[in-house]
């Protein structure tokens, strides 16, 4: 687990700015949710979280992330280290159809160059499908593919996979926005649990979901011209209750986006 801070953070896709100068602080132990209308910029801000950012040719960007005050795009820092640290769970669940459950959890490992012996894959396997909630549902049938699991399950078993790697903050683009009502509860009843042991960072367009699962918040906003930017952030409960700006509480409530 570990304080994640965005520091003065500026992207741009070849000439066309998206952010501008976002600095957030994501407190250990946390949920913090991004909110915002469509196109402000809140999945460009988490992939810059990770160094997914980069994987775009025409991408660039300024400023710094720290993670417990170490800027994970420090040249002498590996990569993998920062997708090691930091995982990512995207809207739509992406497992390996063919491959089974077990292997599925375990499919970051190679990725990240750790190496486990039987013993230790068995363990992490149960631990990290326990943690993301789906080891009583799967426990009888590892060795069965992961494309045979529903929608819900599988977005669990994306989430056992990141967690496998022990990551010390999780990245959730949209993640219940594929899913049914009652697997979203089950995945947000997992994200209560979790927030224990990983920082979560969740985009959400679900005001609800926003209130139901994070403490804090921060409200993105593009407008003509004006690149996205942070209007306003703070404890979950004061952004929805008493925001301070009339562009929060017009959005908190609805009114636009
Ligand atoms: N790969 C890309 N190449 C060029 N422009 C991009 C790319 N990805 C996003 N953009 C642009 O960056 C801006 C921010 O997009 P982004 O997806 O970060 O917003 P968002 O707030 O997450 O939107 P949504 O809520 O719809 O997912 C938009 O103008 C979008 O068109």
């Amino acid at each position: 687990m570990a304080t994640l801070e965005a520091r003065g953070i500026t992207a741009w896709f070849g000439d066309h700015q998206v952010l501008d100068r976002v600095s957030l602080t994501m407190p250990a132990g946390q949920v913090t949710a991004l909110i915002g209308p469509s196109g402000c910029g809140k999945s460009t801000f988490l992939r810059i979280l990770n160094r997914m950012h980069e994987l775009v040719p025409s991408a660039s960007l300024a400023g710094e992330v720290l993670l417990d005050g170490d800027d994970i795009y420090d040249p002498a820092r590996r990569l993998t280290d920062a997708r090691k640290d930091i995982g990512m769970v995207f809207q739509k669940p992406n497992p390996f159809p063919a491959m089974s459950i077990y292997d599925n959890v375990v499919a970051g490992l190679k990725l990240t160059g750790v190496r486990a012996s039987r013993d230790e894959k068995d363990y992490l396997v149960e631990r990290s499908l326990t943690s993301a909630g789906l080891w009583k549902e799967v426990k009888d049938r590892l060795r069965a593919p992961g494309g045979g699991l529903s929608g819900g399950q599988q977005q669990r078993l994306c989430i056992a996979r990141s967690l496998a790697i022990k990551p010390k903050v999780l990245l959730m683009d949209e993640p219940c926005s594929a899913l049914d009502p009652t697997s979203t509860r089950v995945i947000e009843e997992t994200m209560g649990e979790l927030q224990h042991e990983v920082t979560i960072v969740i985009v959400t367009h679900n005001m609800q979901q926003a209130q139901r699962v994070s403490q804090q918040c921060a409200f993105f906003l593009a407008s003509q011209g004006q690149p996205g930017h942070i209007v306003e952030h703070g404890d979950t409960e004061a952004m929805f209750d008493s925001p301070i700006d009339p562009r929060t509480y017009d959005y908190v409530n609805g009114r636009f986006g």
